[in-house]
């Protein structure tokens, strides 16, 4: 299995947003460094979460990107993506790793120690950690955990950890201190005014 990208894009899909135009935009410069991860509103059809990852895939596919379905694994596995991502109120990860079998990528949502454990032992290959800091693009959430909370989950795994919420530029060398392996963001990238060049901000400070 090739390594993972240390930046990984989560798509925008709220109304007004052009998540094709944002994926472009990141793929011209990150190349085969990003993972795009297709999320969609839960609001979505099944069948628009699949046209628009075919739509992502094709263009991660002219890059040797890597493209992952959030949450609808079936989407991932009919499109041929690379994997997919499960939390707390999606599919187990033990299921989840039957849906994709052995080899696909596997990311699960983790915060704690404990969690970060038991999503590894059930199959997990890499472990989505957040929020790290105060985020506006998901509602609901615990407070943040900060570069501690990370460096907690880093400590209690042996898979590459990838730091959400709120991930700018500027906070990615803490998460990296933290040991974090790479991060995932969306605000970053979607609400920037030159995407392209927010991705070459986000590489460069995960290539320092
Ligand atoms: C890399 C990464 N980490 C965490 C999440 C969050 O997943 P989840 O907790 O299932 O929440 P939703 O994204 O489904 O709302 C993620 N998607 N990616
Ligand atoms: C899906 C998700 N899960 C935890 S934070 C988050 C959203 C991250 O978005 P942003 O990078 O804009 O803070
Ligand atoms: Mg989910």
């Amino acid at each position: 299995m090739p390594s993972l990208g240390r930046l990984h894009l989560i798509t925008d899909t709220r109304p007004g947003r052009d998540p094709l135009a944002v994926v472009r935009a990141a793929l011209t410069v990150a190349q085969a460094n990003l993972v795009v991860q297709v999320r969609v509103e839960d609001s979505a059809t099944d069948r628009e979460a699949y046209d628009l990852t075919r739509r992502v895939l094709a263009l991660c596919a002219s890059y040797r990107a890597t493209c992952l379905v959030n949450d609808r694994l079936h989407v991932a596995l009919a499109v041929g993506a690379a994997g997919g991502h499960v939390g707390a109120d999606d599919l187990p990860v033990a299921a989840a790793r039957r849906v994709l079998g052995p080899t696909g990528v596997l990311g699960a949502t983790a915060r704690a120690p404990g969690p970060a454990r038991e999503a590894v032992a059930a199959g997990a290959s890499y472990l989505g950690v957040g929020p790290c800091h105060t985020t506006s693009t998901k509602t609901g959430l615990p407070d943040p955990i900060g570069a501690d909370g990370v460096r907690a989950v880093v400590g209690a795994v042996d898979v590459p950890v990838i730091a959400i919420g709120g991930v700018t530029a500027a906070r990615v060398p803490a998460l990296r201190a933290a040991g974090a392996y790479g991060v995932a963001v969306v605000g970053a990238v979607s609400a920037a005014a030159d995407p392209a060049r927010a991705t070459a901000e986000l590489i460069e400070a995960l290539t320092c």
